[in-house]
Parts: C-alpha cells; sequence; structure tokens
C-alpha cells in the first residue's frame, strides 16, 4: 500500500507565483536556538517542495528528482527544510486502516523546528502587502497567528460549523464522502483586503478551496495558500486552480 493516503475526502501547478507588491515592513522572527532536534525518528518519506522564496512546479527538475537526506546532495536546498520533515511523524491507520497520518504535533515539540517553519513562512510573506492570514480549523490555528504577529497582519479564523459565535458566511464544500462546511465572521475580512491562507496540509485540496471561494465571496484577494506538507498524489493543487499554493514540504 502506498504511503499516502487521506485521511478523508478525495484534488497547477506550481504555483508559487512570486507574490507581487508592496512597501517592505515586514517584521522578522528573532534568531533561531541550536537546541538540537528531538529524538523522533526522521521521517523518510517526505521532500522540500521549494527551495525558500522560490517556486516550485511539477516540471521542476529538484522536486521530480530529490532523494532523501544528505546534506551534500541539498544543492542548495535550505537545511531547515530538512530539519523540520524529520521531525514529522507519520502514524500508519489513523484514524482508520489504510490511512497513514501526517502528524505535526512532534514539530511542534521541537522549538527550532517550529521557529523555522514560522520563519520560512515569514520570510516569504513579510512585506508583500498581507493584511489578513486566514487559518483553517484546526491545525491552521497553530501555524497562522504567529506568522500573522510577525508580518503585520490580523488572524482570521475559518472554522467548522456552529462554532462561531457571531453572524457568519458559509460555504459548502466536497469531501471524498459527503459534504462540509465553513465559517467565517461576517465582516473579519474586508472587501479588497490581501490574503494569505494557512494550513498544515494539503491532501484532496477541497478545504483550501472551500476557503478561497468564501474569502472571494466577499471579495477579498487570496494572495496565496501555504501549507507546511502537500500529499502531491492526490493533486490537490489542481482543486486551486490558478491560485498559488506554497508548501515546505512534499510527501511522496
Ligand atoms: O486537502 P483536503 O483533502 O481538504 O484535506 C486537508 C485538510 O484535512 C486536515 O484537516 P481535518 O479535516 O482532518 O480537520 P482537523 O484539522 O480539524 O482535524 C488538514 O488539516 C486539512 O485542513
Ligand atoms: N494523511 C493525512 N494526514 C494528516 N491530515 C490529513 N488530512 C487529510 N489527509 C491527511
Amino acid at each position: 500500500m502506498k504511503g499516502l493516503q487521506i485521511m478523508r475526502r478525495s484534488g497547477p501547478l506550481c504555483l508559487n507565483s512570486k507574490i507581487s507588491a508592496p512597501p517592505p515592513t515586514g517584521h522578522r522572527l528573532a534568531t533561531p536556538s541550536t537546541k538540537p532536534p528531538t529524538a523522533y525518528a526522521p521521517s523518510r518519506n517526505y521532500r522540500p517542495a521549494v527551495r525558500p522564496l522560490q517556486c516550485s512546479s511539477k516540471t521542476d527538475s529538484h522536486s521530480q528528482s530529490w532523494q532523501a537526506p544528505d546534506m551534500a546532495a541539498l544543492d542548495g536546498q535550505d537545511p531547515r527544510i530538512l530539519r523540520i520533515a524529520s521531525t514529522i511523524r507519520v502514524i500508519p491507520d489513523f484514524p482508520k486502516p489504510g490511512i497513514m497520518f501526517q502528524d505535526i504535533t512532534t514539530l511542534l515539540l521541537d522549538h527550532k523546528a517550529f521557529k523555522d517553519t514560522i520563519d520560512l513562512f515569514v520570510e516569504r510573506y513579510s512585506g508583500k502587502g498581507i493584511s489578513v492570514v486566514a487559518g483553517i480549523e484546526a491545525r491552521g490555528f497553530i501555524f497562522g497567528p504567529p506568522i500573522a504577529l510577525a508580518i503585520g497582519a490580523k488572524f482570521v479564523p475559518m472554522r467548522k460549523p456552529k462554532k462561531l459565535p457571531g453572524p457568519v458566511i458559509s460555504e459548502e464544500y466536497s469531501l471524498e464522502y459527503g459534504t462540509d462546511v465553513m465559517e467565517m465572521h461576517v465582516g473579519a475580512v474586508e472587501a479588497g483586503e490581501r490574503v494569505l491562507v494557512i494550513d498544515d496540509l494539503i491532501a484532496t485540496g477541497g478545504t483550501l478551496s472551500a476557503a478561497i471561494k468564501l474569502l472571494e465571496r466577499i471579495g477579498a484577494h487570496v494572495v496565496e495558500c501555504a501549507c507546511v506538507i502537500e500529499l502531491p498524489e492526490l493533486k490537490g493543487k489542481e482543486r486551486l486552480g490558478d491560485k498559488p499554493l506554497f508548501v515546505l514540504i512534499s510527501s511522496n
């Protein structure tokens, strides 16, 4: 069985076009500590998705040919990405048989890897005129707020139904089996605002595409979607159409 299965749902490429714009006002986080990583066994099924601040695509020879971990073979790749990849744990058969669950909680235990993750996003999005970081429940709530603080944007939660207390706008979307709904508070984002959408992982792309639709319905401009992990075999990028996607790690 392949190692990459989704937990649920059943999704050009890359996307990472350069982000145009703006007045440089980005904040940077402090220098990372030098404490060694935690003792989790490194995952061997990850490859860095992009070079920081650069774009990858399906035709990117680097992403086609990358093989695991040998610093000499990094060929310019940011070593922070390898470290981040090594902290992500894969749990087979969770939450049900056949699913290889990509567990980012072990990344959070390694404060340097966590900080490097945030830094990589902050380096990319600082000074791009982004006023909103929209985080998708639940794991987008972990990565989104520190990025928002560092780039000087507001954080807006995109939640599952009936969690937000005020008036909401909703977007139904399809999953591998059935449908789900995403909600956002009315007035949290205004027409014309430049938004970064953050989640931990893209699988089929159903969740991110719902977030994009919701934000575009109110006239916001989604500058880019960003995730720590992509499961490329599930073709989530295709579901995003031409909306840019930036990911740190592709799991093969
Ligand atoms: O690309 P997709 O196929 O839409 O899947 C990706 C989504 O699945 C996971 O969330 P999940 O639905 O498990 O919710 P949770 O974070 O609240 O557990 C993940 O955190 C993404 O939000
Ligand atoms: N394999 C997976 N691991 C973690 N989160 C997911 N969301 C969808 N598929 C997933």
